[in-house]
């Protein structure tokens, strides 16, 4: 079955606060985002990369490519004004069938088996959204200040990618936007569609603040 990667680096990395969008900070002298379409570019079974980018970070990735000779092929699409938005002009640019990863741009560390088996499940059931066990213990806060403790084991850290059959994601992704679409996952269970987890892994994390550079420099130095 034909895979795609749609990457989306589209966002303006408030979190980071960093002078250059985080997707293009270097660990280990390679950007970030280099580093993650090359985990999709080293599977076995390469699939047609497609990355979200905003229009006005275009020309600097091209330059970027250039210092860096990146060789690896895909294809660059206008980013929107929210993921929801960045993921529906990457499936905008898709036809026919297949299935479509959709991964966060600042996730370089993923590893191949967590790719290959989210792959593999979305093709007999439909969907993968990668996840992982909590190691913390965690609380149900309300608006008064006061909490409860809940069951950890009932709970998952979501990661990306998130994998889908193509025609339906584009169909789940004509809805409306709501508030509470943090990822695919949610977009497509609210149109009906039915979520199966896989096996997601800690050190896919996704870069949003200043320590997990901290971490990504030390993880790729212990590679
Ligand atoms: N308009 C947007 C917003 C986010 N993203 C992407 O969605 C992923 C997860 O988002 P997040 O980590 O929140 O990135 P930012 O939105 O850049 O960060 P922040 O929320 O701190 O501004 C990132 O790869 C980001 O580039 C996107 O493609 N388009
Ligand atoms: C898609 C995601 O990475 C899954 O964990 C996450 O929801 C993105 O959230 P953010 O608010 O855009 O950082």
């Amino acid at each position: 079955m034909k895979r795609y990667a749609l990457i989306v680096a589209g966002g303006s990395g408030s979190r980071m606060g960093s002078a250059l969008p985080k997707q293009f900070l270097e660990v280990g002298g390679i950007p970030i985002l280099m580093r993650t379409i090359d985990a999709f570019a080293n599977m076995k079974d390469v699939p047609e990369i497609i990355l979200a980018l905003p229009e006005n970070q275009i020309d600097f990735w091209r330059e970027l490519i250039e210092k860096h000779n990146f060789q690896t092929s895909h294809t660059v699409v206008k980013g929107g004004a929210s993921r929801f938005q960045s993921v529906k002009n990457g499936l905008d640019k898709l036809q026919g069938g297949g299935l479509v990863a959709v991964h966060d741009g600042v996730r370089p560390f993923t590893p191949a088996n967590v790719l290959d088996e989210a792959y593999k499940t979305a093709e007999k059931t439909g969907s993968a959204v990668v996840a992982v066990e909590l190691k913390d213990s965690i609380r149900e806060i309300d608006g008064d200040g006061n909490s409860e403790a809940k069951d950890r084991a009932q709970y998952r850290l979501v990661q990306t990618p998130q994998v889908f059959g193509l025609k339906n994601l584009k169909d789940a992704y004509a809805q409306p936007e709501q508030s509470r679409f943090t990822d695919d996952a949610s977009v497509f269970e609210a149109f009906g569609g039915k979520i199966t987890l896989t096996q997601g892994a800690y050190e896919n994390i996704k870069i949003t603040t200043p320590e997990d550079m901290v971490f990504a420099e030390a993880f790729v130095k212990s590679l």
